[in-house]
């Protein structure tokens, strides 16, 4: 059994369908795709509240994407960028600190290199770097604040926390398991491109070619696991397999109740694997009009407001024009608890920064702060506070239990963190149960 039809089980299931297994998903809830989730707004234009963008480096994301003819275009990127400083100054480039935050950049990619992504409790300096936070190794690298803004804002992005709340190494790990910190926060990598169906579409169709093996609207309240097997307890009733692949986030794990409860390295690491914080607001207007005057759409906000970054996600076919406005760590914190105008009143003032006053009128609007989906409880992925993977990795991070297998995202030593990330961990615990059984026989 999978618990979790998020990219990670419809990988791990479409996998284990193709080695002869029987195999049933249990999702919560009455959607499959997790925290990739699209939605037709009454504009008839299609959003993705969660995941958006897709990277040619991301290799077996993009096979599935070919194989279920789920198309992809380049994301919009012409004209000027806007950048708003920290005291509100306002430019079409760059603002200060950007020499020093490229120096720092290299020196983490320098870093990076060195990293184990199969053991990464194996890499050089690992116990120091893992014991700080990337807030302390930044202070230690640069004195230059316009370049700390930047790098913080860097963190907000990729790991929607801030610099004092992630362990250091973490950073370093993510790093390598994408190939760079250009590949992660630069256009034309991870951003690449977007689904003209959906960031979700690959995972319905995954769901379609397996018929009757996705159980939707029923989360998995208990599991109970023996050396012979595993028997689930969801809200339906009772389901029982021989072995278990558990895809949801480790935050998500303490909604569960494990009998016997799971080792003190996994309970210990998920105590390290906090949720990150972020939100995602789309604007819709009827004609991307920014780009008349040739401006790109895309922006970065390093002032106050809770906004940090702006991009054109308008669709594929230009017919209407989208802003979307990212929020991510502490900015989404007093965001998402602030009455509804409050909200609205808010984003739309930095979109009005971005793109000028028509963007204070869009035709539609919609918010999505993954804190409140009952299942996810946020996003992007967990992030690893410092000591984490130094206390509890080795033996807590993907190690299986017994019968119960741990994939995920957040278990992935490639592109951790991404839908590349969860295909590949869903397909590497498949693997791990398909040689169990192959031991078993
Ligand atoms: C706002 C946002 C933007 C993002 N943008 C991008 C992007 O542009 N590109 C990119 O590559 N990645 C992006 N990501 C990250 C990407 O979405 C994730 O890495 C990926 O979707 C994780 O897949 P997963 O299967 O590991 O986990 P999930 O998608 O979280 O799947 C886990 C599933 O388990 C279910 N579940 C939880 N508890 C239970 C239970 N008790 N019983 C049964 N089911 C349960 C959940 O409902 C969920 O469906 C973004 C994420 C967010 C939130």
């Amino acid at each position: 059994m999978i618990v979790g039809a998020g990219y990670a089980g419809l990988a791990a299931a479409a996998r284990l369908v193709a080695a002869g297994l029987g195999v049933v998903v249990l999702e919560a809830a009455d959607r499959v795709g997790g925290r990739a989730f699209s939605e037709d707004l009454p504009s008839g234009v299609r959003v993705d509240h969660g995941a958006q963008w897709t990277g040619s480096s991301q290799q077996r994301f993009r096979e599935l994407a070919a194989r279920f003819d789920v198309a992809t275009f380049p994301a919009w990127r012409t004209g000027a960028h806007v950048e708003i400083g920290h005291d509100g100054t306002r430019t079409d480039h760059s603002g200060p600190g950007v020499a020093e935050y490229r120096r720092v950049t290299s020196q983490l990619d320098e870093l990076a290199s060195t990293v184990d992504l199969e053991q990464p409790w194996r890499s050089p300096d690992f116990a120091e770097f893992d014991a700080q936070s990337a807030e302390e190794f930044f202070a230690a690298q640069t004195h230059d604040e316009d370049a700390q803004r930047r790098l913080a804002l860097a963190v907000q992005a990729v790991w929607c926390c801030e610099p004092r709340e992630i362990s250091f190494f973490h950073v370093l790990f993510c790093l390598a398991s994408a190939g760079g910190f250009e590949r992660l926060t630069e256009n034309g990598f991870a951003q690449e491109s977007r689904f003209s169906g959906g960031g979700d579409a690959v995972a319905v169709a995954l769901a379609e070619s397996m018929p009757g093996v996705v159980r939707l609207g029923e989360p998995v309240l208990t599991v109970r696991h023996t050396s012979d097997g595993v028997e689930a307890i969801t809200a339906n009733g009772v389901v029982r397999a021989r072995r278990a692949i558990v895809t949801v986030p480790p935050a998500a794990l303490e909604r569960i109740a494990f009998d016997p409860v799971l080792p003190p390295a996994r309970r210990g690491w998920a105590g390290y694997a906090p949720m990150g914080r972020i939100a995602k607001v789309h604007a819709v207007y009827e004609e991307p009009f920014w780009r008349k005057k040739d401006r790109s759409g895309s922006a970065t906000l390093l002032s106050r407001g809770p906004v940090g970054l702006v991009f054109d996600n308008s669709p594929e076919d230009g017919s209407h024009g989208v802003l979307v406005a990212f929020l991510h760590g502490d900015r989404v914190d007093g965001w998402a608890t602030a009455p509804d105008s409050v909200r609205r009143t808010e984003v739309l003032a930095a979109l009005n920064e971005v793109a000028g006053p028509r963007a204070r009128m869009p035709v539609d609007y919609a918010e999505m702060a993954w804190s409140e989906d009952g299942w996810t409880i946020g996003g992007a992925a967990c992030f690893v506070t410092p000591g984490g993977w130094t206390e509890h990795g080795e033996l807590g991070w993907r190690a299986p239990t017994g019968v119960l297998h741990w994939a995920g995202t957040e278990t992935s030593s490639v592109w951790n963190g991404f839908l590349e990330g969860a295909v590949v961990s869903g397909e590497r615990a498949a693997d791990e149960v398909v040689i169990a059984f192959k031991n078993a026989e």
